[in-house]
C-alpha cells in the first residue's frame, strides 16, 4: 500500500504521525512511503532519517494527498486537507467528530475512509490509540495549571505544593481515566493536595487501592462537584464518553462559587469541553479567562513535547498502520473488532453512532460497509 505522511497544519502542531523507524517497518513490508518534506522536523526527524529508512521525501503536498491510498496523520484535518480528500482514499488520524460538525460534513461530502484513532478499542475496555497522548496531556495539565495559577497569567498567585508553613494548593481532577490519573499523579508528586472524582466507581477503586489512599477519591455527583467548585485553587477536566461530546459539568454560573484566580484546564476540550465556558486554545494563546477563572483549553496539547508525543503515537498506532497495509481496510476491520470501532465515515454514510446523535446525522453500523 501507499501511505503518505503530510506534515501537519494546526496551529503549533510539531508531531508526525509516523517515526522513520516506523516508515522503516512499513517499508520492510514491501509499502511505499511517503513523507512531506520537513514533516518530522518539529519532532527532530530530519528528512534525510527518512531517506535513510527508504521512505520517499516529497515537496508538494498536493502530489502527496493525489498519489497516497492512506494518508496517516495526527491531528483533525484542517479545511484544507478536507479538501484534498478524494473518494475510496484512506485517512487514518485523530478526528474527534463529536465537536466539529463542519469537519464531520466535509468527510461525509468527501468519500473517503475515515478511521480515528480515538475511538479504536481494546479487550481491557481501554482506548489503546488515545491512551498515548491522554497519557501526555494529563502530566501536562498539571504544568499548565501551575504557569496559570501564576499571577502574570491572572491567576490567584498559588504555587502548587506551598512551602512549610503554608499550606499546599487543592487540585481536583474530574474524571479519574487516562487523563486524569496521570494529571493526579503529577499533582500530587509536586506536592498538591489532590482529588479525583469519577462516576465510575470501579475506577476510583483501582485509583484508591494503587495510591493508598494519597490520592482522594470521590464519587462525582452535583454536591460532590460543587464542593469541588468552591474549594479547588485548580480543575483539571478530563471526562470522555468516548466519541460522544463531553458532558458540560461546570456552568458559567459556577463559576462565581469558585475562588477568584482559580483554574481551568479543560484537556476534554478536543471532545467539545466539559465546562460550559470552555472553547478552544492554540498554544500560541493557551490561556483566556471567564469572570476571573483562567481557563486553559489547548486541544492539541501533545504537539508542544513532539519529541516524546510522536515516539509514543507512533509505537501505538503502527501496529493498525500495518494490518491496514498489508490486508486493506476492509480485512483488517472485519478481522479485529476493536479496529472496526474506529471506523466513522465510509463513502458518504457516517458510522459512529454517538457522532450521529450530537448532529442528529443517521449513522448506519460499521460492520455494513464491510460486506
Ligand atoms: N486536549 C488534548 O490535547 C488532549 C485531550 N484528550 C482528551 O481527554 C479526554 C479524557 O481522555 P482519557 O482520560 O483518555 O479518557 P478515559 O476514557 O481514560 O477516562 C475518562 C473518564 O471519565 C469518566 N467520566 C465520564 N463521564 C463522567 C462524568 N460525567 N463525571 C465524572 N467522570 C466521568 C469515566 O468514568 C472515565 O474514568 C478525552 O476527551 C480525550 O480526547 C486526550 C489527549 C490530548
Ligand atoms: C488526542 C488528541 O487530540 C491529541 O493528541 O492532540
Ligand atoms: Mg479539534
Amino acid at each position: 500500500m501507499h501511505i503518505g505522511v503530510p506534515k501537519e497544519i494546526k496551529n503549533h502542531e510539531y508531531r508526525v504521525a509516523l517515526t522513520p523507524g516506523g516508515a522503516r517497518e512499513l517499508l520492510a513490508r514491501g509499502h511505499r512511503v511517503s513523507v512531506e518534506a520537513s514533516a518530522g522536523g518539529g519532532a527532530g526527524y530530519p528528512d534525510d532519517a527518512y531517506r535513510e529508512a527508504g521512505a520517499e521525501i516529497v515537496d508538494d503536498v498536493e502530489v502527496l494527498w493525489r498519489e497516497a491510498e492512506a494518508i496517516l496523520k495526527v491531528k483533525e484535518p484542517q479545511a484544507a486537507e478536507v479538501a484534498r480528500l478524494r473518494p475510496g482514499q484512506i485517512l487514518f488520524t485523530y478526528l474527534h467528530l463529536a465537536a466539529e460538525e463542519t469537519l464531520t460534513r466535509g468527510l461525509l461530502d468527501s468519500g473517503a475512509t475515515c478511521i480515528a484513532y480515538e475511538t479504536i478499542t481494546d479487550a481491557q475496555g481501554g482506548l489503546p490509540l488515545l491512551a498515548p497522548m491522554s497519557r501526555v496531556a494529563g502530566r501536562m495539565a498539571v504544568q499548565a495549571g501551575a504557569h496559570s495559577l501564576e499571577k502574570a497569567q491572572g491567576g490567584a498567585g498559588i504555587l502548587l505544593p506551598g512551602v512549610p508553613g503554608v499550606a499546599p494548593a487543592k487540585v481536583s481532577v474530574i474524571g479519574g481515566g487516562v487523563v486524569g490519573e496521570n494529571a493526579a499523579r503529577m499533582a500530587l508528586g509536586l506536592g498538591a493536595e489532590v482529588t479525583i472524582l469519577d462516576k465510575s466507581l470501579a475506577r476510583l477503586e483501582v485509583l484508591d487501592h494503587r495510591y493508598q489512599g494519597a490520592i482522594r477519591t470521590v464519587y462525582s455527583t452535583a454536591e460532590t462537584l460543587e464542593q469541588a467548585i468552591r474549594e479547588s485553587d485548580l480543575i483539571v477536566g478530563a471526562v470522555l464518553v468516548p466519541g460522544a461530546a463531553a458532558p458540560k459539568l461546570i456552568t458559567r454560573a459556577m463559576l462565581a462559587e469558585m475562588k477568584p484566580g482559580s483554574v481551568l484546564v479543560d484537556v476534554a476540550i478536543d471532545q467539545g469541553g466539559c465546562f460550559e465556558t470552555s472553547r478552544p486554545t492554540t498554544h500560541a494563546e493557551p490561556s483566556y479567562i471567564v469572570d476571573g477563572i483562567v481557563h486553559y483549553c489547548v486541544a492539541n496539547m501533545p504537539g508542544a513535547v513532539a519529541r516524546t508525543s510522536t515516539q509514543a503515537l507512533t509505537n501505538a498506532t503502527l501496529p493498525f498502520v500495518i494490518a491496514l497495509a498489508d490486508k486493506g481496510w476492509q480485512q483488517a476491520l472485519a478481522d479485529d473488532a476493536h479496529f472496526l470501532a474506529g471506523l466513522n465515515v465510509h463513502a458518504g454514510q457516517l458510522t459512529y453512532a454517538a457522532v450521529g446523535e450530537a448532529f442528529g446525522i443517521d449513522a448506519v453500523a460499521a460492520d455494513s460497509c464491510l460486506r
